[in-house]
This record gives structure tokens, sequence and C-alpha cells, in this order.
């Protein structure tokens, strides 16, 4: 079955706990957890004291997607609380050692890559990730239209997969909707990231049930 993960960045904040309640019900797999620095990225959200804080009131693992320069720096604080840690191949010097990093933790390591980045640059790093996570977006807000040409990356990964007999779970991120969803699946993505598209619906399981079927249609 597709994994629906929620992305909090679109949720309110002034009742995260609430939210994270609400979703968990409604059957979400992960909770995203988006973490930018005004620096790698032109906004600034949730730092490792607001991850802690969730960590506690949920059982459903957190995705924390992190959208920052230097995160060797920061892994250490966000393994407190994350089941999965994804980096971005743009903001890495020294991927491999990144991706070791996060699971000298005890967390799954992923590796993100933004649209403009061609797949070439993660294909020596795949043996060493539990997670692939294709931005449909450009990384920062939350809102934005699905990007259509990431789409043959989702299938190339697919491929590199199989043939490398390799079983990371492939995530996408950014405008997933009804619409959108099973163009993802289509292509082999087993995870969907999903922030306005159930975060403004005021039913969410509604929300998540609506992608979920028509990612499997
Ligand atoms: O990482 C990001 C944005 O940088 C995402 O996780 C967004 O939060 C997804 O939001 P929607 O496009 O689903 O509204
Ligand atoms: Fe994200």
């Amino acid at each position: 079955m597709t994994k629906i993960a929620p992305s909090i960045l679109s949720a309110d904040f002034a009742k995260l706990g609430e939210e994270i309640k609400e979703v968990e019900q409604a059957g979400a797999d992960y909770i995203h957890v988006d973490v930018m620095d005004g620096h790698f990225v032109p906004n600034i959200t949730i730092g490792p004291l607001i991850a802690d804080a969730i960590k506690p009131i949920t059982d459903v693992p957190l995705d924390v997607h992190l959208m920052i320069e230097n995160p060797d720096v920061y892994i250490p604080q966000f393994a407190k609380s994350a089941s999965i840690i994804t980096v971005h191949q743009e903001a890495c010097v020294h991927l491999h050692r990144t991706l070791q990093l996060i699971r000298s933790h005890d967390v799954k390591p992923g590796v993100v890559i933004n649209p403009g980045t061609p797949a070439e640059a993660i294909k020596p790093i795949l043996t060493e990730v539990d997670l692939v996570l294709l931005m449909t977006v450009n990384p920062g807000f939350g809102g934005q239209s699905f990007i259509h040409e990431v789409v043959p990356k989702i299938a190339q990964i697919a491929a590199w997969r199989e043939e490398m007999n390799l079983d990371f779970e492939i995530e996408i991120d950014g405008g997933v909707n009804e619409e959108t969803a099973p163009i993802c699946t289509e292509n082999g993505a087993d995870v969907l990231v999903a922030g306005s598209a159930i975060f403004n619906q005021s039913d969410r399981k509604e929300a998540i049930d609506q992608i979920r079927k028509s990612a499997e249609k």
C-alpha cells in the first residue's frame, strides 16, 4: 500500500499537537518534518526542539527532511527524535560520510535531490540509503505546483533499484495531490509527502484516503 507522509509545514502551528494527532488517526504512515535554515532555502521553519516535542505525542515515525547547510552539525540533535533523516545531495560536500553519520545514530538515512539535479548525482550512494526523496518542487515552501519534468527521474531511480537489487523506498515531495499521486506511483514511488493537499482540507482522513486511493488506481 502506498505510504502517505503529511508535511506539517502546512499544519496550523498554533495547534501542532492536535494536527499531528488528527493525521495519525487518519492513517498517516510518516510525519514529514521540513527543516529549513534560511540559507540552503529562503525560509526558516522547524528546529530540533520542535521535533523533540512532537516525538512523544505520536507513534508515527518522524521523517525529517533537512533543507539546511552543514547538516552534519545538526544530525546528532535530530537523531533523538527522527526515524528517517534525509539530506540534500546539493548541501553535502561529503555525502557518503553524512549518510554513514546518520546510520551511526541508528536512524535510517535518506538522500534528496532537487528538480534541477540529475539522478546520476546519487547513483554512487544508492547502496547507502533506506530512502530516496525526489523533490517535485523547488524546496522552501508548501503549496507549489508539481514539476512534471521530474517524473522520468522517478522511473530511473526505480529501474536502478531493481537492477542493483536494492530495497530503499522512493518518496516524492512537492505538489502531490489526488491528480499527481497516480503519476508518482505509476513510475515507482512508494511514499507520497503531501502538505497543502491534506492540511488545507477540513477532513484530513478524507484527504489522506483520497490521495491513497488515487495513487493505487
Ligand atoms: O519540502 C517541502 C517544501 O520544501 C515539502 O515537504 C512541502 O511542505 C510540501 O508541501 P505541498 O507541496 O504538499 O503543499
Ligand atoms: Fe519536505
